[in-house]
């Protein structure tokens, strides 16, 4: 029997940097579970976020979209009605498509009331859950303030950890994401300097392991129905902040396996004033304090141990229970983490330890038992999983909706034709600090970054220099040569690309290339309209006598 894959297992982290496993090159973060999917399947070492903010980025994974198409270009800023989703790209080829875990989804509630959609219908529950079907929603983030909770929703997370016993009014907070300090009160994992105290949880409660669990019923319940082929997005909050994370895994790392910091005095010196913003914010001057790195990558290190630990449960479950030969499985991340290097903390920018992610795509099928094992160089973007997806479920890609290409032929041992030259992230900081700072209107708070492998390029919007980076002799992207008048010439090259790019026809949704195409070769005549016609004999006979002249 030929192996194929029928179903899809779309396993995102968050946060997670894309050289922080033991395969993407950590020399003390050992990450065997991660490592062997990556040694069954193909590893992209060069895979971008489409931004480097969470809500941005995975409406784009989504949508297999550039977040200028979808509009949705930072945290909480609604999709609209209009995007068609990976969830209604699969459905309509017979896939299901569920999630579990965060989205960071936020509905575009004015567009459903405008189209009489209610979310009691089952597609008004989709549209306002970026076209999934829940099997659980968990965005992970049950910060409460004087006003209340960030994330207004039930937290399916603090109820189950209720019923397991913990008495606190959110024990995400208290518990999860909190230690105990020396007097017996809660060390809240808020506050960096807690973050080598163990989590004051049991470690199967914790979040990455709850997760896993429910991704496992997921499973359990789709074999029970005989249910499929489905895609299944598992969505964790982790190795997100907090940074806190419970024993065994607080105190596996130490500050001796904390990797030596990526800045340079040079970044400092007279930087791009957009730059300087950010890296004058509070987390960006936390970072670059000492001791607090050493303090915080232990923890963060410690969270991806347990990220992985739970991948071996989860890959040992699916061998045991058949689904490693019928189950296509990824990993990725919607974002990395400075963690202090360029003085930064957090993502926002486009040093690689913010916008480059880990990939690892793992397919059963026969097709891809040559290239088992390897890595793959190519200039990768997150919209590509949507088309991947949509490839894998049958039939073409509509590429006049979905703008990423099918990563099927890399797997397959193809070289596709005329693939991508560079790759494109934007980010939209409109609603930020550092835009009031930098006094300027929400129009002009963009940023474009165009990179390939040599190159990095970024236009800043609101009349600034761009930015640039020497990939081949500064990888570490410390020198920036957007001022420099000796790289005019590249300079040219990338804005040139940035208005190809902008000139796509990203919102020609409705029709699709070859409908296009198909209409080149119908006649208006043959729908009876007669344009620039001065006599009727240059038509064919039949038209002019069975239509116009007909009695
Ligand atoms: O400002 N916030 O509320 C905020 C910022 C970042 C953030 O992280 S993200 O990974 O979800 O983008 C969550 C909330």
């Amino acid at each position: 029997m030929t192996r194929k894959a029928k179903n899809i297992l779309f396993i995102m982290f968050d946060q997670l940097r894309y050289d922080y496993l033991s395969c993407t090159g950590h020399p003390s973060l050992n990450t065997p579970h991660l490592d062997a999917l990556a040694g069954k399947g193909v590893r992209f070492s060069h895979c971008y976020v489409q931004s480097p903010i969470c809500g941005a980025s995975r409406m784009s994974f989504y949508t297999g979209r550039y977040v200028h198409s979808h509009g949705a270009a930072w945290n909480n800023f609604p999709l609209k009605v209009g995007e068609v989703t990976l969830g209604d790209h699969l459905r309509e080829r017979g896939m299901d498509s569920w999630l579990i875990g965060k989205t960071h989804m936020s509905v575009d509630q004015a567009g459903m009331d405008r189209l009489g959609i209610s979310r009691d219908g089952v597609i008004g529950a989709r549209v306002a859950e970026c076209g999934f079907d829940v099997f659980l929603r968990d965005d992970g983030l049950w910060g409460e303030g004087p006003q209340g909770f960030y994330d207004k929703r039930r937290s399916p997370y603090n109820e189950y950890l209720k019923g397991q016993g913990y008495e606190a009014e959110n024990p995400w907070q208290q518990n999860a994401n909190a230690g105990v300090d020396e007097d017996g009160g809660v060390a809240s994992g808020w506050f960096l300097r807690h973050a080598d105290k163990p989590a004051n949880i049991k470690e199967e409660d914790s979040e990455t392991p709850w997760l896993t669990g429910q991704a496992i019923e997921f499973i359990k319940t789709q074999d029970a129905n005989s249910a499929g082929p489905w895609m299944c997005h598992l969505s964790y909050i982790k190795p997100h902040w907090p940074y806190i994370v419970p024993a065994p895994y607080h105190d596996m790392y130490t500050a001796e396996n904390v990797l030596p910091v990526v800045r340079s005095d040079g970044e400092l010196q007279n930087p791009h004033p957009v730059y300087e913003q950010f890296m004058q914010n509070e987390i960006g001057q936390t970072f670059s304090k000492p001791g607090v790195r050493e303090k915080v990558i232990p923890a963060y290190m410690g969270l991806i141990k347990q990220a992985d630990d739970q991948m071996g449960r989860l890959f040992n479950w699916l061998d045991e229970n058949g689904h490693m030969e019928d189950t296509m499985i990824v990993v990725t991340s919607d974002h990395g983490d400075y963690l202090g290097d360029h003085w930064m903390g957090e993502k926002d920018l486009f040093h690689d330890p913010s916008v480059r992610v880990p990939l690892i795509i793992y397919d059963p099928s026969q097709e891809a038992d040559t290239t088992r094992g390897t890595v793959c160089s190519a200039l990768v973007e997150s919209i590509d999983l949507a088309a991947t997806f949509v490839d894998l479920a049958g039939g073409d890609v509509p590429d006049h909706i979905i703008e990423g290409r099918s990563l099927l032929p890399f797997l397959h041992g193809q070289n596709p034709e005329a693939w991508r030259e560079y790759v494109v992230s934007e980010y939209d900081y409109s609603a930020t600090p550092e835009a009031a700072a930098l006094g300027l209107d929400p129009k002009q708070a963009r940023l474009f970054m165009l990179a390939d492998k040599d190159w990095k390029f970024i236009f800043a919007d609101g009349g600034f220099r761009p930015l640039l980076f020497d990939l081949k002799n500064d990888p570490k992207e410390l020198n920036d040569l957007g001022a420099d008048l000796g790289h005019a010439e590249v300079i040219n090259m990338f804005m040139k690309r940035l208005s190809e790019w902008a000139r796509r026809p990203s919102q020609r949704t409705t029709v699709s290339n070859d409908t296009l195409l198909k209409k080149r070769d119908g006649s208006a005549a043959d729908v009876g309209i007669f344009i620039g016609v001065y006599d009727e004999r240059e038509l064919p006979y039949d038209v002019i006598e069975k239509t116009i002249r007909r009695r």
